[in-house]
């Protein structure tokens, strides 16, 4: 399951948040950039305001990568449940110093790395979060005019990030000016965590949040109803485990299901088994049918509906994950993340080769999700 982080910047914001269903109060002062810290004072206060009910989060500050700087700041914070320290743009050594220092806290408090899409982030860095004692790491955007996540990071590079980090044994999350169409899209790559500001707020990114929105948020997370990595003890005390939504069998009598499709999407790839198509592109057409469950006719909300968003994202995906040597294998693997979402009943992929002649080669495959055929195996 993703969890919802909701950046607040008072105890009464966080009251707000957890109203509207936030599942961690993510303290931060959203008028002094990405990562603004709010006083020691206010930590205690909103903790205090929460009562146990949700872990909080506090951030270090926008500090300079300095060792001493980011000890002082963690020190004040270290009654939050979680303390997020950004890694900056910066030099190697100074980047590294400060992961050092932040070890002496790591048993004191959860500590979570917080780099930047938007700053060159150095992925290669989680392994020495890992040593460091760090129990998570973040991607967000430093400079919140200049669009969201998905603008600075393509969902191959997020995905090798979530992935990278996993296998570190951190947890994982992923903000920056994120909508609510972004939730679909990044929910497949199976964060533990996605964070929200500025789409809490009915105006500027530091005008309050509004009760409705965080509401509209966390009903879009809980809908995704993915598997979450471990979240350390204490903190996953107070984190509710509500059942997977959207797993619900479907009706006996349904129809035959409504169809989201992508179709002659056009892209170039590295693909085929001669070695003169290697190390060259060549133009590859993908069409995607989805038969799903039938949409509510009182669809209104990106929740309410299966996103073609995320079979573009899973095309493109692949066509940037390297040389393929058959058009089968680009249908099967797009099938399988089609599939992936459990209202999704069947899928019907195409793959077409474009360069080889003057008409087109390649494959069509149609598969069952496979949930739906176990379940009905059962019955
Ligand atoms: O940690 C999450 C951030 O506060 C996200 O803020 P944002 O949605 O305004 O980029």
């Amino acid at each position: 399951m993703i969890r919802f982080l909701a950046s607040v910047a008072t105890p009464e914001e966080a009251l707000v948040a957890l109203a509207g269903g936030a599942d961690v109060i993510d303290l931060k002062e959203p008028s002094d950039g990405a990562l603004g810290a709010v006083s020691p004072d206010v930590i205690e206060r909103t903790i205090a305001a929460v009562g146990g009910r949700r872990p909080v989060s506090a951030v270090a500050g926008n500090l300079p990568m300095r060792p001493e700087s980011v000890r002082r700041a963690i020190e004040e914070r270290l009654s939050a449940d979680f303390v997020k320290i950004g890694l900056f743009p910066a030099g190697r050594e100074e980047t590294e110093a400060v992961i050092a220092a932040a070890r002496d806290y790591s048993e004191r408090s959860l500590l979570i790395a917080v780099m930047f899409a938007d700053g060159a982030p150095d992925l290669g860095l989680v392994t020495l979060l890992r040593d460091a004692g760090f129990s998570g790491v973040m991607l967000d955007t430093m400079d919140k005019g200049s669009g969201g996540l998905l603008r600075h990071m393509s969902l191959a590079k997020l995905h090798e990030f979530v992935g990278a980090a996993r296998d570190a044994n951190l947890m994982t999350g992923l903000a920056g000016s994120l909508e609510a169409p972004d939730i679909q899209r990044l929910g497949v790559l199976g964060p533990d965590f996605l964070g929200f500001r500025s789409a809490l707020t009915r105006n500027a990114r530091d005008s309050e949040i509004d009760e409705a929105k965080v509401a509209e948020i966390a009903g879009l997370i809980a809908g995704l109803g993915r598997p979450a990595s471990p979240v350390p003890s204490h903190a996953n005390a107070k984190l509710s485990d509500a059942d997977l939504p959207g797993a619900a069998a479907p009706g006996a009598g349904a129809t035959e299901g409504d169809t989201i499709f992508v179709r002659d999407f056009v892209l170039p790839l590295e693909i085929g088994a001669y070695a003169h198509e290697y190390g060259r592109r060549q133009d590859v057409r993908f069409s995607v049918d989805a038969t799903i469950d039938p949409i509510p006719s009182d669809a209104r909300t990106m929740g309410d509906i299966y996103s073609y968003d995320v079979i573009i994202d899973a095309i493109r995906a692949l066509a940037e994950s390297g040389h393929t040597v058959l058009v089968e294998e680009l249908a099967s693997r797009l099938a399988e993340t089609v599939l992936a979402d459990r209202r999704v009943r069947r899928v019907r992929v195409k793959v077409e080769k474009l360069d080889l002649g003057p008409g087109a080669v390649g494959v069509e495959i149609v598969r069952p999700a496979p949930h739906r055929e176990s379940r009905s195996r059962r019955k």
